[in-house]
């Protein structure tokens, strides 16, 4: 778990499996973790050739400290089976389970890794997945799905697939989210993993977009779902937190070090409690402050 926690997964970019250009490039614009597309952005008629072209870049390419993740066809369908093998022998970071709608379906998931991670030779255990939570039927059972799986790494809401099941579509002030979305993100902090908020496709209204950032970022979700690069530097500005926030993480992370050397785990800091909650929040804190560039290798901030 300690591993899952440490990383920062702010964006995970959506990038069509069919298209090379796009796969080739997919590294160079800063996504915390790169998600190659085998099912709904790619046509019946290109699945086989978009699982040969995302493995023979995940063989040939560079893609920097990104995590890699491949959103797979669903279990219902004949493409499954062979893309789970497929990217287990690349040897994937995560695949992402869409429209996951029970812990069934996770075990399934994960025999199915076990297997291919025999046949191929790689580490038993070494393939993390996630779920995509796309129905009624996958929000009731968000909890149970979140903890099914030691390989699970994060769970997400596509609100795509979700209204559609709802009989609804997506409004500008996410009234028709707002139970999936608490649902998503309390199962998630429940079972320990990553929760990541669903895409937004209008590319033109960049209001819209960071409105819905801001809101996903206040509610506590780790990040969200994308579909275009520009999207990307959007979300980090949102998660990128203040020189006020930086200065006090960096106080109370020094201070409860003081402490500890002269044994104890709560001190008070301006007339403020400093206990256990208080340090996590504040060593998020500076892991977003690395990620953005505002602090230098000690955690100093870098005045601009
Ligand atoms: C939206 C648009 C057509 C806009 O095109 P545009 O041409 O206007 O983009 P521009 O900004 O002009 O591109 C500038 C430069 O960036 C390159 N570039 C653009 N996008 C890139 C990218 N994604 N990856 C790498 N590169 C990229 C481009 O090649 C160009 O490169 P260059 O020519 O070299 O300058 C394009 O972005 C795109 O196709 N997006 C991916 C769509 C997709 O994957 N949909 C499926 C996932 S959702 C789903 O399934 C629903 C869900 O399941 C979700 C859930 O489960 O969460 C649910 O139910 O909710
Ligand atoms: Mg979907």
């Amino acid at each position: 778990m300690a591993e899952n926690e440490e990383r920062l997964r702010r964006t995970m970019m959506f990038v069509p499996g069919n298209n090379p250009a796009m796969v080739k490039d997919a590294g160079i614009y800063g996504a915390d973790s790169i998600m190659f597309d085998l099912e709904d952005s790619v046509s019946m008629s290109e699945k086989d050739a978009a699982r040969v072209l995302v493995y023979e870049a995940l063989q040939t390419q560079d893609y920097g400290n990104a995590e890699l993740v491949v959103r797979v066809n669903g279990q219902d369908t004949p493409y499954y089976a062979n893309d789970v093998k497929a990217m287990v022998k690349a040897g994937i970071d995560v695949i992402r389970l869409p429209k996951t709608e029970s812990p069934a379906m996770v075990h399934q998931l994960e025999d199915d890794i076990l297997a291919a991670e025999k046949e191929f030779g790689r580490e038993a255990g070494s393939t993390h997945l996630m779920a995509a939570i796309e129905s009624a039927k996958g929000v009731l059972n968000a909890p149970q799905i979140a903890a099914a799986s030691d390989r699970m790494i994060g769970i997400a809401l596509s609100a795509e697939d979700y209204t559609t099941d709802m009989k609804t579509h997506r409004y500008p002030d996410g009234a028709e989210l707002v139970f999936a979305r608490n649902m998503v993100l309390h199962a998630a902090r429940a079972a320990g993993v990553a929760a990541f908020d669903t895409v937004f496709t209008n590319m033109d209204d960049t209001e819209g977009f960071y409105r819905e950032t801001e809101y996903i970022h206040q509610l506590g979700f780790d990040g969200k779902s994308l579909v275009n690069p520009r999207q990307i530097a959007m979300v980090n500005k949102v998660y990128e937190p203040t020189e006020k926030e930086v200065l006090n993480a960096k106080n109370v992370i020094n201070a409860i070090e003081e402490a500890r050397l002269k044994g104890s785990g709560v001190i008070s800091m301006n007339g403020q409690m400093v206990d256990r909650p208080v340090v996590l929040r504040a060593q998020r804190v500076m892991r977003l402050a690395k990620a953005s560039n505002l602090v230098d290798e000690e955690g100093n901030y870098i005045e601009k």
